[in-house]
């Protein structure tokens, strides 16, 4: 498979490292000193895009990716708000897209846990959750796009709260909790807290190769494929 990357920071060295030992070919590197250079059919060179760039800038790449049909593997946080406009455009151009807010394995399966223990929490309104995440101070983000997700995943199964809130909430919120301390991977969790006791999950991630993995696999799954998936499609969750 031939990749494009979209954004070759962290992620982007990361998902070349781990793409190379999968027999994959990176034949694009798009960063803050090419990017607006690169024309379609460069893009129509590799098989699949992979975006792992900055917030104020995943809109575009994805749009380029889109006219150029070229399918595209969207990791990076904190641009939702324009999901519904994307998937609208990558249905009418006929391509494929497919964006995750965390791309590893190990989270996807915390999310689907994650949603279970709010389900079986629902009757137990003496419990107040609470999510937290933790990350590097390089982040541009907060809270983090999983911890969202999870948050989410909260309030579809635990009808107890109405909105998430970043930091302050009132009793009927839920509040996620953005720490930011150097080097730190990912690290979120959940927690049901009573006077009696306390039930909490964990996901830490001990470095990116998770992500980065998760993020080739999806790039696999999509290749010849026209629509917008989710990783509950990858992995059959
Ligand atoms: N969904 C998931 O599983 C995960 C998501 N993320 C998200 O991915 C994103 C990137 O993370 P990370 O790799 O750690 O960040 P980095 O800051 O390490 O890398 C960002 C990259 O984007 C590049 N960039 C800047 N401007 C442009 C541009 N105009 N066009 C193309 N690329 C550009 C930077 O280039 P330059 O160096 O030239 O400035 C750099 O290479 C973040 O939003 C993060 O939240 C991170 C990990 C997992
Ligand atoms: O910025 C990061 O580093 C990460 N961002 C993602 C997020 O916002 O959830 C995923 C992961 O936690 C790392």
């Amino acid at each position: 498979m031939k990749i494009a990357l979209y954004g070759y920071g962290k992620m982007g060295k990361t998902i070349e490292r781990l793409a190379k030992e999968r027999g994959h070919e990176v034949v694009l590197r798009i960063n803050s000193e090419n990017a607006a250079s690169i024309t379609t059919n460069e893009l129509k060179a590799a098989d699949v895009a992979i975006e792992f760039s900055r917030p104020e800038l995943a809109e575009t790449h994805i749009k380029k990716c889109i006219e150029a049909q070229l399918p595209v593997i969207v990791g990076t946080t904190g641009w939702y708000d324009k999901y519904n406009s994307l998937k609208k455009a990558c249905l009418e151009n006929d391509s494929a897209f497919l964006a995750a807010t965390n791309f590893s394995v190990g989270v996807n399966l915390f999310f689907a846990l994650n949603k279970q223990l709010a389900k079986l929490m629902q009757p137990h309104s003496d419990y107040k959750v609470e999510v937290e995440e933790i990350h590097h101070t390089e982040k541009l983000d907060a809270p983090s796009g999983t911890a969202i997700t999870i948050a989410e995943g909260i309030l579809e199964n635990y009808s107890n709260l109405t909105n998430w809130k970043l930091d302050e909430a009132s009793d009927s919120e839920l509040k996620i909790a953005a720490v930011r301390t150097p080097n730190v991977p990912g690290t979120h969790e959940v927690r049901y807290q009573s006077a009696i006791d306390e039930i909490a999950i964990k996901h830490t991630a001990h470095n990116r190769d998770g992500f980065a993995l998760g993020a080739i696999i999806a790039a696999e799954f999509i290749i010849n494929k026209h629509g917008v998936f989710t990783m509950n499609d990858v992995l059959k969750i």
